[in-house]
């Protein structure tokens, strides 16, 4: 079975308060971003994962995908299996490529194995993995709460929309970046911000992790200015970075800009 994981925007990200757990409450819209890595899972002899593209840091035994699977041999008789990735998405870019790669594997052992699980218990085996993983179960625009793995539905169709991400090569890790940010209540009602055109998102829509990262690493402002530049109607930060993105709703495609040659670019309609 061949899957394409993909990646996710957060539009608005407030980090609202501290947990008990060591986590933090965080509010934000998550939208599917259509940069996708690719899974493949064969029934085989042996366990194996293979790997491809972009190097993954860490000993291959904790890559997500694997723990997935393991995850579900815990609770079911699996048989052994042989999974490729493929790994397009860049890492520690706040794009939860990782995640998706985690949350594809969930979805494709229970449709392999005919395993039968709702989508409720899958999201419940995702959450245990990382707290980016549930999104990408039902893969819908939602309005995230709590860790990030709480949601509520929310009206907004972004499809069809020109979308330009910059990734300047940052690898900015989740934790490191939580570090930096010190938790405040949401600055809008992002809701109700999304619900009003595009243009004064501007205004209304902000990433908490913008304004701690941007003062140390600012390569990620100049990024932001030069989508503003380019005919944006609205860009920002995604997740806890380093991947900055502009949204171009009236046109076909994004605008080629000048950096394009400089920084890993994916352009492409939500
Ligand atoms: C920044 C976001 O991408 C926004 O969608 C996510 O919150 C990150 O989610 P993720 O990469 O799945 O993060 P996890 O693997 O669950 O956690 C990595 C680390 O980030 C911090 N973390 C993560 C999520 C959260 N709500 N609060 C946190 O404080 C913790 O230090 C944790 O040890
Ligand atoms: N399949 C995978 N793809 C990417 N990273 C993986 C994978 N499996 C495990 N990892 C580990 O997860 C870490 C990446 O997580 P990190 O939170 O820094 O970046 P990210 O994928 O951009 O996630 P997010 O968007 O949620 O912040 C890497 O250091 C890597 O060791």
């Amino acid at each position: 079975m061949l899957v394409f994981p993909n990646a996710k925007l957060n539009l608005g990200l407030y980090v609202t308060g501290q947990r008990p757990d060591g986590f933090r409450n965080l509010e934000s819209v998550f939208v599917p971003l259509p940069w996708c890595d690719a899974l493949e899972m064969l029934p085989a002899a042996e366990n194996q994962l293979t790997l491809t593209g972009i190097p993954i840091p860490g000993d291959p035994a904790t890559n997500l995908c694997w723990r997935a699977y393991e995850l579900l041999k815990a609770d079911f008789n699996l048989p052994p299996i042989h999974m490729h990735l493929h790994k397009v998405v860049p890492i520690g870019a706040g794009l939860g490529g990782g995640s998706a790669d985690a949350a594809f594997a969930l979805r494709a052992l229970n449709e392999l194995f005919d395993l039968q699980l709702a989508m409720e218990t899958l999201e419940n085996y995702a959450r245990r993995l990382g707290s980016d993983c549930a999104f990408f179960i039902k893969n819908k625009p939602v309005l995230a709460h709590e860790k990030g793995d709480v949601f509520q539905p929310i009206d907004l169709n972004l499809t069809g929309t020109a979308c330009k991400v910059i990734y300047p090569g940052l690898h900015i890790g989740t934790a490191e970046a939580y570090a930096r940010v010190v938790p405040r209540p949401p600055r809008h009602n992002l809701r109700q911000s999304l619900a009003q055109p595009m243009e004064t998102w501007r205004e209304t829509v902000s990433n908490d992790f913008e304004e701690a990262l941007s003062s140390v690493y600012s390569v990620l402002a100049e990024l932001k200015q030069a989508l503003y530049a380019a005919g944006a109607a609205y860009a920002s930060l995604s997740g806890s970075g380093s991947a900055v993105y502009g949204l171009f709703p009236g046109r076909e495609l994004p605008p080629t800009m000048p950096l394009d040659g400089k920084y890993l670019v994916w352009d492409g309609l939500l």
